[in-house]
Protein backbone atom coordinates (compact mmCIF):
# COMPACT_ATOMS: atom_id res chain seq x y z
CA UNK A 1 0.00 0.00 0.00
CA UNK A 2 1.15 3.46 -0.87
CA UNK A 3 1.97 6.28 1.63
CA UNK A 4 -1.30 8.07 0.48
CA UNK A 5 -3.31 5.14 0.09
CA UNK A 6 -2.46 4.86 4.09
CA UNK A 7 -2.70 7.64 4.98
CA UNK A 8 -6.19 8.52 3.19
CA UNK A 9 -7.04 5.19 5.52
CA UNK A 10 -6.32 6.29 8.96
CA UNK A 11 -7.65 9.86 7.96
CA UNK A 12 -10.92 8.25 7.71
CA UNK A 13 -10.88 5.11 10.17
CA UNK A 14 -9.81 7.85 12.89
CA UNK A 15 -11.81 10.60 11.29
CA UNK A 16 -8.43 12.62 12.30
CA UNK A 17 -6.05 15.20 10.46
CA UNK A 18 -3.69 15.17 13.10
CA UNK A 19 0.05 13.79 13.56
CA UNK A 20 1.61 13.13 17.35
CA UNK A 21 5.43 13.75 16.38
CA UNK A 22 7.20 11.29 18.56
CA UNK A 23 10.59 13.37 19.86
CA UNK A 24 11.34 12.00 23.58
CA UNK A 25 13.48 13.93 25.60
CA UNK A 26 15.06 12.15 28.61
CA UNK A 27 15.09 15.08 31.08
CA UNK A 28 11.43 15.48 30.20
CA UNK A 29 10.01 11.73 30.03
CA UNK A 30 7.60 11.47 33.08
CA UNK A 31 7.62 10.30 36.88
CA UNK A 32 10.18 7.18 36.98
CA UNK A 33 11.22 7.50 33.27
CA UNK A 34 12.75 11.15 33.74
CA UNK A 35 16.63 11.03 32.70
CA UNK A 36 16.78 7.40 31.14
CA UNK A 37 17.57 7.41 27.65
CA UNK A 38 17.22 3.37 27.89
CA UNK A 39 13.39 4.27 28.73
CA UNK A 40 12.87 5.90 25.36
CA UNK A 41 11.20 3.23 23.87
CA UNK A 42 8.81 2.71 26.82
CA UNK A 43 7.82 6.14 26.94
CA UNK A 44 6.87 6.52 22.83
CA UNK A 45 5.55 2.55 22.62
CA UNK A 46 3.46 3.72 25.48
CA UNK A 47 2.17 7.57 23.89
CA UNK A 48 1.64 5.33 20.11
CA UNK A 49 -0.74 2.83 22.24
CA UNK A 50 -2.82 5.88 24.36
CA UNK A 51 -2.79 7.39 20.90
CA UNK A 52 -3.38 5.35 17.74
CA UNK A 53 -6.90 5.45 17.56
CA UNK A 54 -6.64 9.09 17.57
CA UNK A 55 -3.93 10.24 14.52
CA UNK A 56 -3.53 9.98 10.66
CA UNK A 57 -0.05 9.45 10.90
CA UNK A 58 2.84 8.79 13.70
CA UNK A 59 5.72 11.56 12.96
CA UNK A 60 9.36 10.11 14.79
CA UNK A 61 11.86 13.16 14.84
CA UNK A 62 15.16 10.82 14.64
CA UNK A 63 17.65 13.52 16.57
CA UNK A 64 15.91 12.95 19.66
CA UNK A 65 17.25 9.31 18.86
CA UNK A 66 20.26 9.49 17.65
CA UNK A 67 21.38 11.96 19.97
CA UNK A 68 20.62 9.97 23.06
CA UNK A 69 22.61 6.58 21.36
CA UNK A 70 19.05 4.87 20.74
CA UNK A 71 18.61 3.98 16.97
CA UNK A 72 18.03 0.73 18.52
CA UNK A 73 15.19 1.91 19.99
CA UNK A 74 13.81 3.63 17.14
CA UNK A 75 13.77 0.63 15.05
CA UNK A 76 12.19 -1.38 17.98
CA UNK A 77 9.70 1.38 17.84
CA UNK A 78 8.84 1.46 14.31
CA UNK A 79 8.61 -2.30 14.61
CA UNK A 80 5.89 -1.48 17.32
CA UNK A 81 3.90 0.96 15.76
CA UNK A 82 3.74 -1.65 12.77
CA UNK A 83 2.28 -3.99 14.71
CA UNK A 84 0.16 -2.37 17.50
CA UNK A 85 -1.35 0.18 14.62
CA UNK A 86 -0.82 -0.60 11.51
CA UNK A 87 -3.35 1.24 9.91
CA UNK A 88 -1.37 4.08 10.45
CA UNK A 89 1.52 6.08 7.94
CA UNK A 90 4.73 6.87 9.83
CA UNK A 91 6.82 9.90 8.69
CA UNK A 92 10.44 9.83 9.81
CA UNK A 93 11.52 13.38 9.87
CA UNK A 94 14.76 13.31 9.17
CA UNK A 95 15.70 16.51 7.28
CA UNK A 96 17.82 14.64 4.79
CA UNK A 97 19.37 16.61 1.94
CA UNK A 98 22.22 15.87 0.06
CA UNK A 99 23.73 14.85 -3.13
CA UNK A 100 22.50 11.92 -4.83
CA UNK A 101 25.50 8.79 -3.84
CA UNK A 102 24.61 9.90 -0.37
CA UNK A 103 21.01 10.95 -0.26
CA UNK A 104 20.43 7.13 -1.45
CA UNK A 105 21.98 6.21 1.71
CA UNK A 106 20.07 8.63 3.30
CA UNK A 107 16.83 7.12 1.75
CA UNK A 108 18.32 3.26 2.12
CA UNK A 109 18.20 4.43 5.94
CA UNK A 110 14.79 6.18 6.06
CA UNK A 111 12.60 3.21 3.85
CA UNK A 112 15.10 -0.27 4.25
CA UNK A 113 16.78 0.39 8.04
CA UNK A 114 13.71 1.73 9.86
CA UNK A 115 11.05 0.90 7.13
CA UNK A 116 8.90 4.35 7.26
CA UNK A 117 5.96 5.40 4.65
CA UNK A 118 7.35 8.80 4.49
CA UNK A 119 10.17 11.31 5.42
CA UNK A 120 11.05 15.17 5.49
CA UNK A 121 13.39 16.06 3.58
CA UNK A 122 15.41 19.76 2.61
CA UNK A 123 15.22 20.81 -1.04
CA UNK A 124 17.79 23.08 -0.83
CA UNK A 125 20.41 21.18 -2.72
CA UNK A 126 18.16 20.61 -5.77
CA UNK A 127 16.04 17.80 -7.58
CA UNK A 128 18.89 15.66 -7.83
CA UNK A 129 19.14 15.55 -3.91
CA UNK A 130 15.51 14.54 -3.86
CA UNK A 131 15.29 11.93 -6.54
CA UNK A 132 17.06 8.64 -4.78
CA UNK A 133 14.05 8.90 -2.28
CA UNK A 134 11.70 8.71 -5.78
CA UNK A 135 13.33 5.40 -6.37
CA UNK A 136 11.10 3.86 -3.57
CA UNK A 137 7.56 3.23 -5.31
CA UNK A 138 4.57 4.30 -3.31
CA UNK A 139 7.13 6.29 -0.61
CA UNK A 140 6.31 9.70 0.31
CA UNK A 141 8.74 12.46 0.70
CA UNK A 142 7.67 15.89 2.79
CA UNK A 143 10.12 19.32 1.40
CA UNK A 144 10.58 22.19 3.50
CA UNK A 145 8.57 25.09 1.92
CA UNK A 146 7.22 27.21 4.78
CA UNK A 147 8.81 26.07 7.80
CA UNK A 148 7.73 27.29 11.10
CA UNK A 149 10.65 28.88 13.15
CA UNK A 150 11.38 32.92 13.02
CA UNK A 151 14.27 31.99 10.85
CA UNK A 152 12.62 30.48 7.90
CA UNK A 153 12.20 34.14 6.58
CA UNK A 154 15.82 34.10 6.44
CA UNK A 155 15.55 32.43 2.83
CA UNK A 156 12.36 30.94 2.25
CA UNK A 157 10.90 34.61 1.69
CA UNK A 158 13.58 35.79 -0.53
CA UNK A 159 12.74 36.76 -4.06
CA UNK A 160 14.19 34.38 -6.55
CA UNK A 161 15.07 37.80 -9.11
CA UNK A 162 16.64 34.97 -11.82
CA UNK A 163 12.74 33.32 -12.03
CA UNK A 164 10.32 35.23 -14.28
CA UNK A 165 7.63 36.50 -12.10
CA UNK A 166 9.98 36.59 -9.12
CA UNK A 167 8.54 34.66 -6.80
CA UNK A 168 9.43 34.06 -3.05
CA UNK A 169 12.01 30.97 -2.48
CA UNK A 170 9.47 29.02 -1.05
CA UNK A 171 6.48 29.30 -3.17
CA UNK A 172 9.28 27.83 -6.19
CA UNK A 173 9.23 25.59 -3.74
CA UNK A 174 5.97 24.65 -3.99
CA UNK A 175 5.33 25.17 -7.45
CA UNK A 176 8.25 22.81 -8.69
CA UNK A 177 6.94 19.62 -6.64
CA UNK A 178 3.35 20.05 -7.43
CA UNK A 179 4.79 20.27 -10.86
CA UNK A 180 7.85 18.91 -12.68
CA UNK A 181 9.63 17.24 -9.22
CA UNK A 182 6.45 15.30 -8.58
CA UNK A 183 7.50 12.58 -10.96
CA UNK A 184 5.41 9.57 -9.70
CA UNK A 185 3.00 11.85 -7.04
CA UNK A 186 5.13 11.11 -3.88
CA UNK A 187 5.94 14.53 -3.23
CA UNK A 188 4.53 16.78 -0.12
CA UNK A 189 5.44 19.86 1.70
CA UNK A 190 6.04 21.28 5.21
CA UNK A 191 4.56 24.51 5.96
CA UNK A 192 4.35 25.86 9.20
CA UNK A 193 1.27 26.57 11.52
CA UNK A 194 2.45 29.39 12.42
CA UNK A 195 2.04 30.99 9.16
CA UNK A 196 -1.70 30.39 7.87
CA UNK A 197 -1.12 33.10 5.09
CA UNK A 198 1.65 31.01 3.58
CA UNK A 199 -0.48 27.76 4.07
CA UNK A 200 -3.22 29.31 1.98
CA UNK A 201 -0.53 30.53 -0.46
CA UNK A 202 1.18 27.13 -0.70
CA UNK A 203 -2.62 25.54 -1.00
CA UNK A 204 -2.87 27.55 -4.07
CA UNK A 205 0.03 27.26 -5.62
CA UNK A 206 0.19 23.23 -4.79
CA UNK A 207 -3.62 22.41 -4.59
CA UNK A 208 -3.36 18.54 -4.71
CA UNK A 209 -0.04 17.87 -2.42
CA UNK A 210 -0.55 16.52 0.95
CA UNK A 211 1.02 19.28 3.66
CA UNK A 212 2.28 18.34 6.52
CA UNK A 213 1.71 20.80 8.84
CA UNK A 214 4.00 20.90 12.45
CA UNK A 215 3.77 24.35 15.25
CA UNK A 216 0.10 23.77 16.77
CA UNK A 217 0.58 23.20 20.58
CA UNK A 218 4.08 24.20 21.70
CA UNK A 219 4.87 26.55 19.27
CA UNK A 220 1.55 28.69 19.51
CA UNK A 221 0.03 27.85 16.11
CA UNK A 222 -3.79 28.05 15.78
CA UNK A 223 -5.21 24.84 14.76
CA UNK A 224 -8.32 26.33 13.37
CA UNK A 225 -6.70 29.03 11.06
CA UNK A 226 -4.82 26.20 9.79
CA UNK A 227 -7.64 24.17 8.77
CA UNK A 228 -9.05 26.94 6.74
CA UNK A 229 -5.72 27.84 5.24
CA UNK A 230 -4.57 24.55 4.21
CA UNK A 231 -7.30 21.85 3.93
CA UNK A 232 -9.54 21.43 0.62
CA UNK A 233 -11.60 18.35 -0.66
CA UNK A 234 -8.60 17.36 -2.85
CA UNK A 235 -5.51 18.60 -0.83
CA UNK A 236 -5.01 16.46 2.82
CA UNK A 237 -3.22 18.32 5.50
CA UNK A 238 -1.43 16.75 8.35
CA UNK A 239 -1.38 18.58 11.37
CA UNK A 240 1.69 17.41 13.83
CA UNK A 241 2.34 18.19 17.35
CA UNK A 242 4.58 16.88 19.93
CA UNK A 243 5.33 18.21 22.57
CA UNK A 244 1.93 19.29 24.00
CA UNK A 245 0.66 15.73 23.48
CA UNK A 246 4.01 13.98 24.59
CA UNK A 247 4.86 15.92 27.95
CA UNK A 248 0.94 16.92 28.26
CA UNK A 249 1.63 15.41 32.29
CA UNK A 250 4.80 14.98 34.20
CA UNK A 251 2.87 12.96 36.97
CA UNK A 252 1.20 9.16 36.76
CA UNK A 253 -1.41 10.17 34.42
CA UNK A 254 0.69 11.38 31.69
CA UNK A 255 -0.59 8.41 29.02
CA UNK A 256 -4.40 9.66 29.71
CA UNK A 257 -3.21 13.36 29.36
CA UNK A 258 -1.02 12.90 26.06
CA UNK A 259 -4.71 10.87 25.10
CA UNK A 260 -6.54 13.84 26.79
CA UNK A 261 -3.97 16.38 24.78
CA UNK A 262 -4.27 14.75 21.51
CA UNK A 263 -8.33 14.09 21.89
CA UNK A 264 -8.30 17.93 22.16
CA UNK A 265 -6.82 18.85 19.29
CA UNK A 266 -8.37 16.16 16.73
CA UNK A 267 -11.61 17.65 18.01
CA UNK A 268 -9.90 21.02 17.76
CA UNK A 269 -8.85 20.53 13.93
CA UNK A 270 -12.49 19.04 13.06
CA UNK A 271 -14.56 21.66 14.16
CA UNK A 272 -12.98 23.98 11.67
CA UNK A 273 -12.88 22.27 8.85
CA UNK A 274 -17.01 21.51 9.44
O1 LIG B 1 9.60 18.94 9.43
C1 LIG B 1 9.08 19.12 10.54
O2 LIG B 1 8.44 18.22 11.09
C2 LIG B 1 9.12 20.47 11.13
C3 LIG B 1 9.12 21.51 10.24
C4 LIG B 1 8.91 22.82 10.71
O3 LIG B 1 8.83 23.76 9.94
N1 LIG B 1 8.75 23.01 12.04
C5 LIG B 1 8.78 21.98 12.96
O4 LIG B 1 8.59 22.24 14.15
N2 LIG B 1 9.03 20.70 12.51
C6 LIG B 1 9.13 19.58 13.49
O5 LIG B 1 7.85 19.38 14.08
C7 LIG B 1 7.97 19.10 15.48
C8 LIG B 1 7.28 20.20 16.26
O6 LIG B 1 7.24 19.88 17.62
P1 LIG B 1 6.31 20.66 18.68
O7 LIG B 1 6.62 22.12 18.51
O8 LIG B 1 6.75 20.11 19.99
O9 LIG B 1 4.88 20.33 18.35
C9 LIG B 1 9.46 18.97 15.74
O10 LIG B 1 9.80 17.60 15.57
C10 LIG B 1 10.11 19.79 14.64
O11 LIG B 1 11.40 19.29 14.31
Amino acid sequence: MTFLDMLQGAMARNDSLLCVGLDPEPRRLPGALRGDARRIYDFCAAIVDATCDLVCAFKPQIAYFAAHRAEDQLERLMQHMRVSAPHVPIILDAKRGDIGSTAEQYACEAFERYGADAVTLSPFMGFDSIEPYLQYPGKGAFLLCRTSNPGGDDLQAQRLASVEGQPLLYEHVARQAQGPWNRNGQLGLVVGATYPEEIARVRQLAPTLPLLIPGVGAQGGDAAATVRAGFTAEGPIIVNSSRAVLYASDGEDWKEAARAAAQATRAALNAARG
